[in-house]
């Protein structure tokens, strides 16, 4: 084995692990601006002439921390948690993967070839989708059941639970197109503009690798950003799907059909003030943890990145 293909899997094992350090640092920046979102998402359509409960992003900040605390915004933090950091570290992994499988030579610059990048970051969705399904679910689910009197889950484990004796696994997998449509362009975006951004933040002569941690925040932040741009009509629809009754809408198209009928195109942006609120520093947080994670352990295990 030559020292290339052998520095190859050690390379694998520093994207998962520093995707994963990224997925802590982007849970805890993120989450209050994500129950925000979610709430304002599949919050039921007002009686005409009555007002919505949240009427806007500050009116649903404003009542979620006087009625249930600063707290209520961390509500059902556990599940994105436990998921998010496995959720990062398979999608960090398999976009290095899929770099790797386009690449020609193992110096070969993929950041210039954005469509590569793009390519390898829709890899990378598909393969967090897998943990990323199941784990919405339940969080969008225990998001819901905050604002309800009716209070069916104790917690994250114990809903995954429930739905899985219910249901079986396709329950947890309830949803599933509808993340896949998200999850893959939008994460083919989320690493296109990541990659574009630290081009064009990279001083004239300077290392793309050397960027500071400002530049690496601001390159982050607008991925993220860039990632709901593209993510945010199906989230809407994936949101009301998940937290739907089991016989409410026949599929994905149903859904669909009825934000349209009920709300028009502007239905498919609900909650979007609070997803690129969110989105900013939430990611900005996770490229940066990326990058220090990769920073430390290129300097641990010189060699192979
Ligand atoms: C839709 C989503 O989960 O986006 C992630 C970033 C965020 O703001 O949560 C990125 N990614 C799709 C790559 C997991």
């Amino acid at each position: 084995m030559s020292t290339e293909n052998a520095a190859q899997p050690v390379a694998f094992i520093k994207h998962f692990i520093s995707g994963g350090m990224g997925g802590v640092c982007l849970t805890l920046a993120g989450q209050p601006l994500d129950t925000i979102k979610v709430n304002l998402q599949i919050q039921a359509r007002p009686e005409v002439g009555i007002a919505p409960h949240y009427n806007s992003t500050a009116d649903c900040f404003r009542k979620i921390v006087s009625q249930q605390g600063i707290w209520g915004l961390y509500r059902g933090m556990g599940a994105p948690l436990a998921g998010v950091t496995p959720i990062m570290a398979v999608t960090f992994f398999g976009f290095s993967l899929g770099k790797k499988l386009q690449q020609k030579h193992s110096n070969d610059p993929l950041s210039s070839r954005p469509h590569q990048v793009f390519a390898a970051g829709m890899l990378a969705g598909l393969f967090g989708a897998v943990i990323v399904i199941p784990a919405e679910r339940v969080k969008c689910l225990l998001q819901a059941q905050a604002n309800s009197s009716v209070k069916r889950f104790a917690g994250p484990k114990d809903c995954a639970q429930q739905l899985y004796r219910e249901q079986g696994i396709q329950s947890l997998y309830r949803g599933t197109l509808l993340t896949l449509l998200r999850d893959i362009p939008a994460t083919g975006m989320y690493f296109m503009s990541y990659e574009w951004m630290k081009q064009m933040l990279t001083p004239e002569g300077q290392s793309i690798n050397n960027l500071s941690a400002e530049r690496i925040l601001l390159a982050g932040g607008v991925a993220g950003m860039c990632n709901w741009i593209v993510a945010i009509p199906m989230d809407v629809l994936k949101s009301r799907f998940q937290t739907a009754q089991a016989d409410q809408y026949r599929g994905a198209l149903d859904v669909l059909r009825e934000v349209l009928r009920d709300e028009g195109p502007r239905g498919l942006y609900r909650g979007f003030t609070a997803a690129m609120l969110r989105a900013f520093p939430a990611n900005a947080a996770c490229f940066l943890g990326f990058e220090v994670s990769m920073t430390f352990l290129n300097w641990l295990i010189p060699g192979s990145s």
